[in-house]
């Protein structure tokens, strides 16, 4: 695509806004993938979607030198919500719904640090997926979605997938990586991130490997994309999905126990 096919800022395309929460490693930005797999291939009315992925870890405050210095050695607590700047996640989420160009930083695990290179420009598209442990955790920002996922892994196989994704591309030690999730990961993820699990409107146990919960999701999605078979990009507000319990499930909102029904 050229730059002149791309919307500009004054189109005001109105996106639809997923938040995925879920612990480390427990498969949110695998997740993510899959969804903007199903979404963005052409489905069976020959349509394809618009579908882009954003990284709270990209909202991570600046840190103090003497912050700075924790971090490198594993004693800074990246899990605590005040290592966020939720001002900026805030703002730059509500000029993305207001259908504004944004630029977002990738996230430098190494240097503890946003990447002062590596700029991400995010166009209007028709639906946004915004992952992270502590997306639900603010109430503005968690106000914001339209659909709410929470990907439910169970801790040992997250401290499994963590070691070796922190050791290979994230330059950290055994030791480190360990310390770190005994002191800060563990706790923080009971006492923040577990917490938000409520607010879910679809719990997704086992993550990416959960291809009937993907496949149930990604066919919603569309279903909303295509109400009254008008594109979303008009600014027309979309009613966020409803579940409906079947007449013997239990009142867990795991997706396998309900039924999705579309907003009247
Ligand atoms: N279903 C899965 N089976 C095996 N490995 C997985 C699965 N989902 C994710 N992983 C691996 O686990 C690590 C963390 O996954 P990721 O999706 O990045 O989690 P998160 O975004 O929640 O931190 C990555 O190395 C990824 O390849
Ligand atoms: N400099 C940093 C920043 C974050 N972390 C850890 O990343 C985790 C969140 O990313 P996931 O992909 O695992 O969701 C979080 O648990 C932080 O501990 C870090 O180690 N260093």
């Amino acid at each position: 695509m050229s730059e002149a096919d791309l919307p500009t800022n004054d189109v005001k395309i109105k996106p639809f806004l997923i938040g995925v929460a879920g612990g480390t490693a427990s498969g949110k930005s695998t997740v993510c993938k899959r969804i903007m797999e199903r979404l963005g291939q052409v489905d069976m009315d020959q349509k394809t979607r618009q579908v882009v992925s954003i990284s709270q870890d990209s909202f991570y405050r600046e840190l103090s030198p003497s912050e700075i210095s924790k971090a490198e050695k594993g004693q800074f607590n990246f899990d605590h919500p005040d290592a966020f700047n939720q001002a900026l996640m805030y703002d730059t989420l509500k000029d993305i719904l207001n259908g504004k160009i944004v630029q977002i930083p990738a996230y430098d695990y190494r240097n503890n640090s946003v990447s002062k290179n590596e700029i991400l420009t995010i166009y209007p598209a028709d639906v946004v997926l915004f992952e992270g442990i502590l997306v639900f955790y603010f109430p503005d920002v968690r106000n914001l979605f339209h659909m709410k996922l929470f990907v439910d892994t169970d801790s040992d196989t997250r401290l499994a997938r963590r070691v070796p994704r922190d050791i290979n591309e994230r330059g950290r030690d055994l030791d480190q990586v360990l310390n770190q999730y005994m002191n800060f990961v563990k706790p923080a993820f009971e006492e923040f991130c577990s917490p938000t699990k409520q607010f879910a409107d679809v719990v997704i146990p086992r993550g990416a490997d959960n291809s009937v919960a993907i496949e149930l999701i990604v066919q919603h999605i569309r279903d909303i994309l295509d109400v009254g078979k008008r594109p979303l990009n008009r600014g027309q507000r979309i009613s966020p999905p409803k579940l409906v319990s079947t007449p013997d499930s239990s009142p867990s909102k795991k997706i396998g126990d309900h039924l999705f029904k579309r907003p009247h």
